[in-house]
């Protein structure tokens, strides 16, 4: 059984990019385990964030684990644009690609692979997928904007996917994103979460590292 002390990732999607190398900084600083990078092309998502240019940039100025998130519809086609600068990478269920092929050429690259999937889309479809992800990235908001309230139901995906691995189907991590404050953190904590992106409530916090430090619980 994997180590499932929580991890915190604050998403710099809420930074102030006019200062990206400091807030990244101040973040690692603050005790951020794993730096979110939210990658949107405003096509699988009805918004554009930044691209592998920015994800760059921010690798600069922290030594901590990369977890890029690809909100984009053609993952395959620009993985191997992120996956040098990461740690680990997310890929949509919805999207448009051969996913198994996707979260093997993840792994082969020497990141962790991971499957998100959207609150619409039910558990099913990332079932096939078992043992071939490191991580299930439960979105507890729908992708595509930083500060949406919590969805609720979506925490019942968590707890499925937590007997998946009780019942010893595979070990992976189950990361949520979206809405995640330390109230939220402790629902999806107790449903079987162990990575807990977070955006708004680390980056606009008076004081981070208290912030993060509440979200472990
Ligand atoms: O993936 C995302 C949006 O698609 C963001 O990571 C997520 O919304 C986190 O932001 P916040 O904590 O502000 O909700």
């Amino acid at each position: 059984m994997a180590d499932r002390t929580p991890i915190i990732a604050p998403s710099i999607l809420a930074s102030d990019f006019s200062r990206l190398g400091e807030e990244v900084a101040r973040i690692s600083e603050a005790g951020g385990d794993w730096i979110h990078c939210d990658v949107m092309d405003g096509h699988f998502v009805d918004n554009i964030s930044f691209g592998s240019a920015f994800v760059e940039a921010a690798t600069r100025h922290t030594d901590k684990h990369i977890d890029v998130h690809l909100m984009i519809s053609r993952p395959d086609h620009y993985l191997d644009r992120y996956t040098p600068l990461a740690d680990s990478v997310s890929v949509h269920v919805e999207a448009d690609h051969d996913v198994a092929q996707t979260l093997s050429r993840i792994r082969a690259a020497g990141c962790l692979a991971g499957l998100a999937i959207s609150p619409p889309t039910p558990l099913e479809k990332v079932e096939p997928f078992i043992g071939q992800f490191d991580i299930l990235l439960v979105m507890t908001v729908n992708p595509g904007f930083g500060g949406q309230p919590f969805i609720p139901e979506t925490i019942e995906k968590v707890q499925a996917a937590a007997e998946w691995r009780a019942k010893g189907l595979a070990d992976f991590h189950i990361e949520v994103d979206g809405g995640i404050n330390t109230a939220t953190a402790k629902i999806a904590r107790e449903a079987g979460a162990d990575i807990f992106v977070a955006g708004t409530a680390v980056f606009k916090a008076s004081d981070a590292a208290a912030e993060i430090e509440a979200l472990r619980g």
